[in-house]
């Protein structure tokens, strides 16, 4: 087997940087849905352009490269052990290659291990077979999209939808409802596997389980394909749309497994992907080590063409280089789109906790903060480059933002999927305004970014660190301004108004 860990290379580079087919295939009929000009419509050629960009660069398509997790069958007699090291060094390879970044955090003390390697990272799980070939498979699933996943125990009181009961019914309503509590922080639209029965951990190992069959593959549990098929006309009735922004499109696939449960017990679990699913797989020839043949890669070439026939007014666009004064904030409304020059600093989770009660190195009045967490390699003078640097979710700075704000002076904040009541108070009084980036879209505001002029924080981890960084012309929408008003609350309420109208039996 001396070229496995080659092979195994090869399968993570393909991952992170080339999406399947059959995801394409749902994504290129989402544009095809979507009126040219709206919103989603916008996100949706970004995201387009994105997954080409990072084919042709062979760089990642978001820069959370996720938790890698292989699933590896081999014949009976194969040494799993020589398996499991060529999957190590090919992770630690591939990190310092800048294809995977470095995702794996020591959960007490928050030391991000460089490498991609730690206790639990990464996910490997065997099993035998009477096949002749070794069979890996890999999903990159990122941590917005993971904590969206979802676990319910039925009976239960679901919002919008009243009880769901343990019956066919009730599984019904619990998936319609995984789909709406996303809303766009998993950066829809989305893949939903699902599994039904089994306990807390065998349930969700089913739901991921299900991520690994193709998108438009058939349910051979009659009931599990009608209820496939009805999750699929109706979750994309809920509007929520490409990142949130409203649309036509919110669900890209949607998997059921089953297997049975304890007496006590009956769980639906859903495992929530957003649309940049990475998911590929090989057969490798147990003698050589070598790829016999690619998983996920069947059919014709998928890529994408540009719309250019708009049918709605395009939105305004506003130019913005920080310092930006309030008067300029206030001009700004929902809707909006700006594009952005000059400077902006990373700062996600580790730099909020931290500067809650903590100075800053860098004077950020009139600053434009970008929750960010990105790929980053440095080169032989010790310069730094980004490789991938798109949004993440801003949710969960939630309960700083709004202070933080207010304390150091900043105008601005990026991020995806929208923030809450707390921050859009905060805009109001202080004058400040949050912009949605696509999220996944890592090549393209990548190219974006012109220079890395400097870095604090590095001790937090690349990821965490607070990264200056000189862009031109990035753009992002304004999702909520300083008059009050949120998309974000909009396209909430909206939704789980349509979810209310499907309350009744179904099935
Ligand atoms: O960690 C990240 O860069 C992003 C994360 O996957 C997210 O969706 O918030
Ligand atoms: S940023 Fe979005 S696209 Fe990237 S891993 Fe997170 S949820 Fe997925």
């Amino acid at each position: 087997m001396q070229h496995i860990q080659e092979s195994i290379y090869q399968l993570i580079v393909e991952t992170s940087t080339n999406l399947p087919k059959d995801v394409r295939k749902a994504i290129r009929q989402a544009k095809a849905s979507e009126t040219a000009g709206t919103r989603s419509a916008i996100a949706l050629e970004t995201i387009t352009n994105n997954i080409m960009m990072a084919e042709g660069d062979v760089s990642p398509i978001c820069q959370d490269t996720g938790m890698p997790t292989f699933k590896v069958k081999t014949p009976v007699g194969v040494n799993q052990l020589v398996i499991k090291e060529a999957i190590y060094a090919a992770i630690e390879q591939a990190t310092k290659d800048g294809k995977l970044r470095s995702n794996s955090v020591d959960s007490l003390f928050g030391k991000n291990s460089g490498n991609n390697l730690g206790p639990g990272t990464p996910v490997v799980k065997f099993e035998q077979h009477e096949g002749d070939y070794i069979d890996i498979r890999l999903i990159l699933k990122g941590g917005g999209c993971e904590n969206k996943n979802i676990q319910y125990s039925l009976p239960c009181e679901l919002e919008g939808l009243g009880k769901a009961g343990r019956d066919l019914d009730g599984i019904r309503k619990c998936i319609l409802h995984s789909v709406y509590q996303a809303q766009g922080q998993g950066c829809s639209a989305g893949f939903i596997g699902v599994g039904i029965g089994g306990d807390r951990t065998s349930g969700y190992e089913l739901a991921k389980d299900q991520l690994f069959r193709l998108s438009d593959d058939e349910n051979s549990i009659p009931e599990l394909k009608a209820m496939e098929d009805y999750i699929m006309e109706n979750a994309n009735k809920l509007g929520v749309g490409t990142m949130g922004f409203g649309g036509e499109t919110t669900l890209l696939g949607c998997k059921i497994g089953v297997m049975n449960r304890l007496p006590a017990s009956f769980f639906v679990s859903v495992a929530y992907n957003c649309w940049a699913f990475r998911r590929l797989g090989m057969k490798i020839n147990p003698e050589t080590g070598d790829i016999s043949e690619w998983l996920y890669k069947e059919g014709e070439e998928i890529s994408f063409t540009n719309e250019t026939d708009e049918t709605t007014e395009a939105p305004r666009e506003v130019k913005l280089v920080a310092p930006i004064t309030e008067e300029q904030i206030r001009d700004l409304k929902v809707g909006d789109v700006v594009s952005i020059s000059g400077m902006m600093y990373t700062g996600r989770d580790a730099i909020h906790h931290h500067l809650k009660d903590h100075d800053c190195p860098v004077d950020l009045n009139g600053q434009i903060i970008y929750h960010c967490g990105p790929v980053v390699l440095k080169d032989e003078e010790g310069k730094y480059h980004i490789k991938a640097a798109g949004p993440t979710t801003s949710i969960r700075e939630e309960p700083y933002q709004g202070d933080i704000m207010k304390k150091f002076g900043i105008r601005a904040v990026i991020g995806k999927g929208g923030m809450g009541a707390k921050t859009l108070k905060a805009l109001e009084e202080h004058g400040g305004v949050y912009l949605n980036a696509i999220g996944g879209a890592a090549q393209y505001y990548s190219q974006c970014i012109k220079e890395v002029k400097d870095v604090n924080y590095l001790e937090f981890g690349i990821p965490e660190a607070m990264w200056h960084l000189q862009v031109e012309d990035f753009k992002a929408v304004v999702t909520m301004d300083s008059h009050g008003n949120s998309l974000h609350k909009d396209v909430d309420k909206s939704s789980l108004e349509k979810l209310a109208t499907m309350a009744e039996k179904v099935f």
